[in-house]
């Protein structure tokens, strides 16, 4: 089945309803998809409802629950979750899903003057009739990239990461910098290393909670290893036949390591997740 999104009207009956809050999925054996007439008749305490596209043919609903919602043989699930294992169009979908969700968690009041502000029809819009601004869903531009040497590949670990893994090196662009510059500067930042020869290789929306992950394979230009405090609690040279365990197989993080030990060793390339 594929998912597409788009923009439905929530005023229409029928079609199939996910069950949101904060990035968990409310799921039982079936899966994540409710019957949307049937889900609006049980006792949930829904906060709001967008309509956000097609899985195959059915319509899928967007509903917006507090916490404490819950229905009998079901459980709260994390995307997360669904992005280490779960079949790769219900993550699509769910990804999308999370992101509208964040964005109308975030924008049910104006940031400007305070006011309520309401969905605009036919538009993935918050407006504010207060002071007439509107509220679209953030995304926030992230660079990624994977720093070389012959065949040495550069990675590190967050605290935030499983024990034992190793990843690319990542940061969220600034506002008025270029992508370009951010890769310089955050690996500057994180490694203390200089890179060179910068090749875009693609992209990921990545719904943690909001980036758009631009890939990005640089060479090494210069400088030794110093970790960035609190942020960077390893950084090593590894050998592209001597890797530790590394991130999910569905970031792209993983695809930029991935297609470079490919290339160093005649391997057939992967395709971007
Ligand atoms: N898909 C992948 O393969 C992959 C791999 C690594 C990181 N990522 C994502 O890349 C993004 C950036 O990576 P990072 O965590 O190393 O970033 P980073 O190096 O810029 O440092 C994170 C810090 O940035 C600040 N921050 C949080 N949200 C921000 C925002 N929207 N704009 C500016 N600053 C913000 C916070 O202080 C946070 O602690 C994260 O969303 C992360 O989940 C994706
Ligand atoms: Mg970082
Ligand atoms: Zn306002």
């Amino acid at each position: 089945m594929i998912w597409r999104n788009a923009f439905l009207d929530p005023a229409q009956p029928g079609g199939w309803a996910l069950l949101y809050h904060q990035q968990h999925f409310l799921a039982d054996s079936n899966g994540v998809l409710f019957p949307r007439d049937w889900i609006k008749r049980q006792d949930l305490q829904i906060v709001g409802e967008q309509g956000i596209g097609y899985f195959g043919e059915d319509a899928i609903y967007l509903l917006q629950v507090k916490p404490s919602s819950m229905l009998d043989g079901c459980s709260w699930q994390s995307l997360r979750q669904f992005m280490l294992q779960g079949e790769a169009e219900t993550f699509r979908m769910l990804a999308y899903a999370a992101q509208i969700g964040t964005w109308y968690a975030e924008h049910r009041f104006c940031g400007s003057c305070g006011a309520p502000t309401r969905q605009l029809p036919g538009e993935r819009a918050m407006r504010c009739d207060g002071c007439e601004s509107q509220h679209y869903p953030r995304i926030s531009p992230s660079m990624i990239v994977l720093v070389t040497r012959g065949d040495e590949i550069l990675l590190a670990r967050s605290p935030r990461f499983v024990t034992g893994v190793y990843s690319t090196l990542a940061g969220f662009v600034e506002p008025g910098e270029s992508v370009e510059h951010c890769v310089a500067r955050e690996v500057r930042e994180e490694v203390g290393v200089e890179v060179k020869n910068l090749h875009y290789i693609g992209s990921q929306g990545w719904p943690f909670p909001h980036s758009l992950m631009l890939g990005f394979h640089a060479e090494y230009a210069g400088g030794e290893i110093v970790m960035q405090e609190d942020e960077i609690e390893d950084a090593r040279w590894f050998r592209v036949d001597e890797l530790p365990p590394l991130p999910a197989s569905r970031s792209i993080a993983r695809h930029l390591i991935d297609l470079y030990v490919a290339r160093r060793l005649g391997l057939p390339e992967p395709s971007l997740p």
